[in-house]
């Protein structure tokens, strides 16, 4: 992370001239103690978004809490472990929490639209483009978008591990000024913020701040899922790529968003780059590798070019067209990630080959680059 010169003051007041705003809740700031969604404090937090909504705020909710909301009307005492059960809360789970936040909001006479996001959703270039449409579109007519993952035709391989993560690419995905995590503690502590003797650190405007740092990968109310780490990282994400981090509890959210001094901030560390390679380089684990020759590691890393089959020493993994790939250097280091644009089984015949041999035998579809260099980043330049 780059160093941030500003003065606490300047921080907060890009804070406070936000205009669009993604806020992330967590489901232990959802639901109850005996398990289940707690309508007053689901009530509190629409009193908040709906009045900063009033105040020509465009917000965007990204709210967890489908599977905690599931649990109970299925019979289930805790989470469970399986994953097919986790589906089945979730798909119970969402409706109920939506028609919650249509009703809260309603008390403000303002509409929410569900938009349920898969992985793809964000590493898909149409599909990236039509998320982004239709959280312009919802925004535009004066809803409240509520974002959360398509839990129930999710796995493990493919989903977004948190929406921690989700929140900070969604934050990119609509060019958010801000993004607020709001969990059930306020702020990141310097420890387990239940022993006695840890603080809450206010600013977080480096790698240099987090040092020495405890930060616990499960929540103590055990219905959220990775703890302090999944919001560091994702405050981490956002901060990079030009969006500054609120982190604290539901109950300061109104501060949050006033920009008083709550919680914990995270100043935006570098700049807006161009949205789709944000999500590239964090969205997802890549399906498969191609390993490059020095000559074309060159080319794509200092040369910033298109990866062409001449430079392909190998391939490892089982890949789609379209797929995230890691492009590996002679020793095996990933140096760049990329969209292929072809399935891994085409990719034995291209290894080496030139562009204008492979178009002559195969025909002219076979002249495209592997990865294009628009749809690539260069992992270095983190
Ligand atoms: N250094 C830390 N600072 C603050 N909280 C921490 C820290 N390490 C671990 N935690 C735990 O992380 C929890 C929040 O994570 P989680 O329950 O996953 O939240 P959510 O459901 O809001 O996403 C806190 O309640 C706290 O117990
Ligand atoms: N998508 C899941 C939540 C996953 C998750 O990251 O939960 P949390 O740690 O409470 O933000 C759900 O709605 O239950």
């Amino acid at each position: 992370m780059l160093v941030n010169a500003s003065s606490d003051a300047d921080l907060r007041a890009e804070v406070t001239r936000a205009k669009r705003v993604v806020v992330k809740v967590g489901s232990s700031s959802l639901t109850t103690a005996a398990g289940g969604l707690d309508a007053d404090r689901v009530d509190a937090l629409v009193d908040v978004l709906a009045r900063a909504a009033a105040d020509e705020r465009e917000i965007v909710l990204v709210s967890s809490g489908a599977i905690a909301a599931g649990l109970a009307p299925l019979g289930f005492p805790r989470r469970p472990r399986d994953l097919a059960s986790q589906q089945a809360a979730a798909s119970v789970g969402q409706g109920l929490l939506v028609a919650r936040y249509t009703a809260s909001f309603a008390r403000y006479r303002r509409r929410v639209g569900q938009v349920l996001l898969t992985v793809d959703d964000l590493t898909r270039r149409p599909r990236y483009r039509n998320a982004y449409n239709t959280l312009e579109k919802l925004l535009a007519m004066g809803a409240v978008p509520i974002v959360n993952e398509n839990d129930t035709v999710a796995t493990h391989e493919i989903r977004f591990s948190d929406n921690d993560r989700l929140a900070a690419l969604t934050a990119h995905l609509v060019h958010a000024d801000l993004l607020v995590l709001l969990s059930d503690v306020d702020g990141l502590y310097d420890g387990d913020p239940s022993k006695p003797g840890t603080s809450r650190i206010p600013e977080v405007r480096g790698e240099a701040d987090l040092d020495g740092v405890e930060i616990g990968s499960t929540g103590k109310a055990g219905v959220g899922t990775g703890g302090m780490v999944t919001k560091v990282e994702a405050a981490r994400i956002a901060a990079s790529g030009g969006v500054p981090v609120v982190l604290t509890s539901a109950a300061e959210a109104a501060d949050a968003l006033a920009g008083r001094p709550t919680g914990t901030l995270f100043p935006r560390t570098g700049r807006r780059s161009a949205d789709r390679l944000v999500w590239l380089r964090h969205a997802s684990a890549p399906h498969g590798a191609l390993h490059l020759d020095a000559g074309a590691v060159e080319a794509v890393v200092e040369r910033r070019m298109s990866l062409l089959p001449a430079g392909l020493t190998g391939v490892t993994g089982d890949f789609a067209e379209g797929d995230p790939v890691d492009l590996l250097d002679e020793n095996g280091h990933a140096v760049a990630r990329g969209l292929v644009n072809f399935d891994a089984r085409e990719v034995p015949r291209l290894l080496g080959r030139s562009t204008h041999d492979l178009a002559r035998e195969l025909g002219p579809a076979y002249q495209r680059e592997v990865v294009h260099r628009d749809d690539l980043v260069v992992l270095g330049s983190r």
